[in-house]
């Protein structure tokens, strides 16, 4: 691609510290404060940030990590949580799933403390700040979507995902086309990439705000006649407006694209995400009670996710012993349990005398497999089946822990 992003406006352009070096394609992550990019020729762009240096008189840092970020003494570690937005509340109702509860005394205010983690507070930040202030060293942790993290981390080996799968912001980043019109039957990414129309006098045009990973994924896809403009929001008007021909932005529900005469195509799927606990490597090898912070979070979030996906299920069985119960049960492929079923034996008192003639069965199902499990607990004889949600299930050890460590080098 021989094409750059820059801001229109050159007022607001970024400082030098801010580009990317000469060899590279992209001005991310993008500029503060810009409100529309523009496509320019890249000799054109060279050009223009030459003159935005020369009228830019002070140096403004945008959190991208410089190449040695010192660790700047602190007593606390800091966590950091969405300002607002749609993650926002997930984000702390979640936390509070875990008993970790965050008290923010007034929406305003940016800063906030978890009770339950004394040596941790928590700082409020758009999404895109807390993944530049992971790496600026000004924050330690923070929940943020993948997307989020793709973008502005762009790799950055310092960032760390702690937990990949928080279960709440799901969307996947995606192209998206009109459906109407020369794209009325262009339905995957090659047969857009084989279209006529584009060239390197027209190439296709696709409004992104992910300007990084935008043309990384065309790249990589080996689609050359296309250009880039970006906007904050909305992007979904632009082809309408004929600003672009395509664009590429996030999808959940599909509603936005659905209302504005847009559709995905086949191989356009650049990412799937959903909000993921990041850390700083710096932060949690040198921090004092980093390490011990996110063990402990990470242990509260994998108890509840875990058992958030689950039911307790509890039945009664008739049977001569606990061993000729467990065989029924373990005969049915979804009656295992986490490790195999807890069976007991039900006393009851008959002509004075103490029998046992029941056994209670107490399994965990997931939720998707619980009408199934029923099914199958009936089958072998179970009856009064009892089922309750699960608030935690507290492993020996949870498995990204050992991963962390690992890739901590500890
Ligand atoms: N439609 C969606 N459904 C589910 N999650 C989404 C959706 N759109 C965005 N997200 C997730 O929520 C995150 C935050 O999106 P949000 O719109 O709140 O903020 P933003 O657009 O990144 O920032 P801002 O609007 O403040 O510039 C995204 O990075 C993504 O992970
Ligand atoms: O598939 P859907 O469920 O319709 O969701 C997709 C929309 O959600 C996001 O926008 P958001 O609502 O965050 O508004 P924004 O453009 O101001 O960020 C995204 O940018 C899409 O426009
Ligand atoms: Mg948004």
């Amino acid at each position: 691609m021989s094409l750059l992003l820059l801001p229109t406006n050159l007022q607001q352009c970024p400082s030098p510290s801010t580009f990317p070096s000469p060899s590279s394609t992209l001005l991310s992550p993008s500029p503060p404060s810009t409100v529309f990019s523009v496509v320019v020729p890249r000799r054109r762009c060279l050009r223009l940030v030459s003159s935005c240096v020369s009228t830019v008189p002070t140096s403004v840092s945008n959190g991208s990590a410089p190449a040695s970020v010192v660790v700047v003494e602190r007593e606390q570690i800091r966590l950091g949580l969405p300002s607002k937005g749609r993650m926002a509340a997930d984000a702390i109702d979640l936390l509070k799933d875990c008993q970790l509860f965050v008290k923010q005394v007034n929406p305003r205010q940016y800063v906030a403390q978890i009770p339950q983690l004394p040596n941790t507070e928590v700082w409020f930040q758009r999404p895109k700040d807390i993944v530049r202030k992971l790496l600026s060293g000004d924050l330690d942790l923070g929940i943020v979507g993948l997307d989020t993290l793709s973008e502005y981390g762009q790799e950055n080996e310092d960032l760390i995902i702690v937990h990949e799968a928080l279960n709440f912001g799901d969307c996947h980043l995606s192209i998206a086309i009109p459906n109407y019109g020369i794209f009325e039957n262009i339905n995957s990414l090659k047969e857009l990439a084989q279209m006529p129309q584009w060239s390197e006098e027209r190439p296709l045009r696709l409004a992104t705000g992910f300007t990084y990973l935008g043309p990384k994924f065309m790249k990589e896809n080996g689609i050359k006649h296309v250009t880039f403009s970006t906007a904050d929001g909305a992007l979904e008007a632009a082809p309408a407006m004929g600003i672009a021909d395509a664009i590429l932005d996030l999808v959940s529900s599909g509603t936005t694209l659905k209302e504005n005469n847009l559709k995905e195509i086949e191989g356009g799927v650049v990412l799937e995400s959903q909000a993921a606990l990041v850390a700083s490597r710096r932060a949690l090898t040198e921090r004092k009670g980093a390490l011990n912070t996110v063990h402990e979070i990470l242990e509260r979030l994998e108890a509840h996710l875990k058992a958030d996906g689950q039911f307790t299920v509890v039945a009664n069985m008739r049977g001569n012993s606990a061993e000729e119960v467990a065989e029924r049960v373990l005969s049915q492929p979804s009656l295992s349990g986490l490790q195999g079923p807890t069976i007991s034996p039900v006393y009851c008192t008959k002509d004075g005398k103490v029998s046992v003639d029941y056994y209670a069965i107490v399994i965990c199902v997931p939720k998707k497999a619980l009408y199934d499990s029923v099914k199958q607990l009936r089958a072998v004889g179970g009856s009064g089946v009892l089922v309750s949600p699960l608030t935690y299930i507290f492993d020996e050890d949870t498995p990204r822990w050992g991963q962390l460590l690992r890739n901590l080098g500890i």
